[in-house]
């Protein structure tokens, strides 16, 4: 086996319960190394995913090879594939480095090899001087950093997030972005991560796996994903995107609102009018929405100096336009 296999695959993974199929068929390929998010809405089988890859649940059909082993019916206690969860699963009884060691004592790996592999995990994760703290009396983005000092210890080939920063605040959910984003590039481990934040999965992962209803709607890059989406479902999914009808019918095209140009006078070429409903600003700029022909939501991102020239009111009459090749054209659903 070569590195450039990759560590997993799904090949015509399913799952059902009962008579509900929550994955259907999935074909998936996490290479070494590889940071991949699984994004999507609510019930679409994210965490499914992510648990028949743990083995914390068994396909109902298809197979999951890991490390070119079939992994079916390997249960999560014999696997290489520690997961962390938004709700943690610390042990409260248990002292931070005690937490830590944890999984090392399982192993039976002996005290001060123990001791001084705990020490290390902690230093990594800015938790020197903490050991001695009872899980209670530590903040939530501490909590979080000894979850991962506790999975990583044990230095998987392999880890799996299932929302782990969904129960934290804003300043922190970017805070531990960038620590989770530079501990995968440094250690070379594989991150499978279930999100369904579109921030989250764009700003960490190499590659984005979009589902909906138990299927793979798209993989891809994220600006891959975010230029060119396939299907009108992963356009309005990503948001920011504006679906309109292309030339030929039932074609439809996607222009980002950051490459939509408002004009308060009819620009030369192809061009939308549009009634100016409300602005709001985003950390990259003043996403402006209105209403076009039959009542569509258009959005377009201007800048603030655009938006005090453009002097925008609601009702007010602007045209939308973007440059030659700015748009993509999708799939016929
Ligand atoms: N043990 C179970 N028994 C029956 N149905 C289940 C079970 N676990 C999950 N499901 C159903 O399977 C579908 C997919 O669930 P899953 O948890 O994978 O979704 P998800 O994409 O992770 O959603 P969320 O973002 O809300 O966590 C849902 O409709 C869910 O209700």
């Amino acid at each position: 086996m070569t590195t450039d296999d990759p560590l997993v695959r799904f090949d015509g993974v399913s799952k059902n319960y009962g008579d509900f199929q929550a994955v259907k068929g999935i074909d998936l390929t996490i290479g070494r190394g590889e940071f991949v998010a699984i994004m999507g809405p609510s019930g679409c089988g994210k965490t499914t995913t992510l648990r028949m890859l743990a083995g914390l649940e068994t396909p109902s059909a298809g197979t999951i090879t890991i490390d070119g082993n079939v992994m079916n019916d390997v249960p999560a206690h014999e696997r290489d594939t520690p997961m962390v969860w938004q709700s943690l699963a610390l042990f409260p009884f248990l002292n931070v480095k005690e937490n830590v060691e944890f999984g090392l004592k399982m192993r039976g790996v002996e005290q001060s090899e123990r001791h001084g592999r705990a020490m290390l995990w902690l230093e990594r994760m800015g938790l020197k001087g903490f050991e001695k703290r009872r899980i209670d009396q530590l903040s939530g983005g501490q909590r979080q950093r000894v979850a991962l000092a506790r999975s990583l210890v044990t230095e998987p080939q392999m880890l799996l997030l299932d929302e782990p920063l969904s129960a934290l605040d804003a300043h922190l959910v970017i805070r531990m972005q960038g620590v989770l984003t530079r501990l995968q590039k440094e250690l070379g481990i594989t991150f499978v991560y279930v999100t369904h934040s579109q921030s989250e999965a764009f700003a960490m992962a190499d590659r984005v796996v979009i589902m909906g209803h138990g299927e793979i709607a798209q993989i891809g890059r994220p600006q891959e994903i975010f230029r060119a989406p396939k299907t009108r479902f992963v356009a309005e999914f990503v948001g920011r995107n504006n679906i309109l009808p292309g030339e030929a019918p039932g074609q439809e095209l996607v222009v980002a609102a950051d490459r939509m140009t408002v004009s308060a006078e009819q620009p030369e070429g192809r061009a939308i009018a549009a009634e100016f409903v409300s602005e709001e600003f985003a950390g990259t700029g003043i996403i402006c929405y209105f209403e076009g022909p039959d009542g569509a939501e258009l959005k377009a991102q201007v800048t603030e100096a655009q938006l005090e020239s453009l002097a925008p009111e609601p009702g007010k009459r602007f045209w939308l336009s973007w440059a030659p090749g700015a748009e993509h054209v999708m799939e016929a659903a």
